[in-house]
């Protein structure tokens, strides 16, 4: 697991490049498909992903490593105040140091960092939820923000406003896709390890779509695989799939060079779906993950489809 740097002190920190490593190699330690995606993006761009990914990675260790137990609100209200000297300019650990320099590059917004430490505040609260809107809130809140804070580095599509007949016109903007590929990121990421939250007590399936289908918290805790079981998760994966469907429909609109990365990622995370399928439903004793095979065979398969307009 990811250990937190020691309590900021004042010794000196490292310089922008050795930041940038740092960040680069934390992002290929632990999350194999966001790597792979920023490996096909420009080299600018791709260390601007990697310095977020430390900050959202941090963020959400907070509540989800190995010292969340001593993790309260005011922890995250320090958190938030060391994220506000980062906006500032002021870094006060090493990986920060490669988030103000991305800060300054791409003109980054907070809003997207605070939301997702208020998402994260959620889980220091609530280990269920009653509603798809509920979910959807806490989902937009510690994944669509990521979607927002990847667009800001990745770009939109410059092309638009160059074509005679678009001038004057404003470049659609992906922005509401971006977000609604975190939240089918997130949802995917609930269904692969909805064991590993029940054995912390946590149900992030909304509580409603588990009364629709008959099947109770109990049942969740026990394990129970049947076909009430295996229809709720059907009823899950398609509308996270619908998201994803949602989500396609934006990556035209990004700049040409960062769409080749968003449909690798896209596509490898979404095969998650179809692993926890392929384990027929077993999201208790099995761990559904894409074989590094296959996702290779993928590259060039979301290469054509970011070559479509
Ligand atoms: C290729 C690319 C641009 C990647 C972005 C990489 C990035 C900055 C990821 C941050 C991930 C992170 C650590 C978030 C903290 C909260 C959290 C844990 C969210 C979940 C991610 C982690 O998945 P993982 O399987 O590694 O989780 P665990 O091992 O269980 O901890 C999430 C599932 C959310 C990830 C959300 C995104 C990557 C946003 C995707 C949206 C875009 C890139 C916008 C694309 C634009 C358009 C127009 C579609
Ligand atoms: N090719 C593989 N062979 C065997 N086990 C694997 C393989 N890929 C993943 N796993 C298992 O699944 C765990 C996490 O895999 P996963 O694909 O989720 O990696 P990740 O780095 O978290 O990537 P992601 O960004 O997709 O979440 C690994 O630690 C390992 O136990
Ligand atoms: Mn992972």
């Amino acid at each position: 697991m990811l250990q937190l740097p020691e309590s900021p002190c004042m010794r000196k920190l490292v310089s922008v490049e050795d930041a940038y490593e740092i960040c680069r190699q934390i992002t290929a330690k632990y999350s194999k498909t966001f790597y792979l995606g920023t490996l096909l993006m420009s080299q600018q761009k791709r260390r601007a992903i990697w310095a977020i990914y430390v900050w959202c990675r941090r963020t959400d260790e907070l509540v989800d490593g190995p010292a969340a137990a001593l993790t309260t609100p005011e922890t995250l209200a320090i958190w938030e105040k060391q994220l506000e000297s980062l906006f500032a300019g002021q870094p006060l650990e090493d990986p920060d140091v490669a988030l103000v320099d991305t800060i300054q590059r791409f003109r980054l917004d907070i809003q997207p960092f605070r939301d997702m430490i208020a998402g994260q505040l959620m889980d220091l609260y609530r280990s269920r939820y009653q509603t798809f809107e509920e979910l959807n809130l806490y989902c937009y809140r510690v994944a669509g923000t990521v979607g927002l804070m990847s667009t800001a580095v990745m770009g939109v599509n410059g092309g638009y406003n160059t074509a005679a007949w678009n001038q004057g016109q404003k470049p659609p903007d992906p922005t509401p896709e971006a977000v609604t590929l975190g939240i089918a990121n997130q949802l995917t990421n609930i269904l692969r390890d909805v064991g590993e939250d029940a054995r912390r007590g946590r149900i992030y399936l909304p509580l409603e779509d588990l009364a629709k289908f008959n099947y109770t918290e109990q049942d969740l805790f026990k394990g129970v695989i049947d076909d009430r079981w295996r229809e709720l998760i059907r009823f899950q994966i398609r509308r996270t799939q619908e998201f994803y469907h949602q989500a396609e429909k934006g990556i035209s609109h990004l700049a040409p060079d960062a769409r080749w990365p968003v449909w690798a990622s896209l596509m490898l995370y979404s095969q998650i779906l179809q692993e926890i399928e392929r384990n027929d439903y077993d999201v208790f004793q099995k761990r559904a993950y894409v074989p590094s095979l296959k996702k290779m065979r993928y590259l060039p398969v979301a290469w054509l489809r970011s070559q479509a307009l």
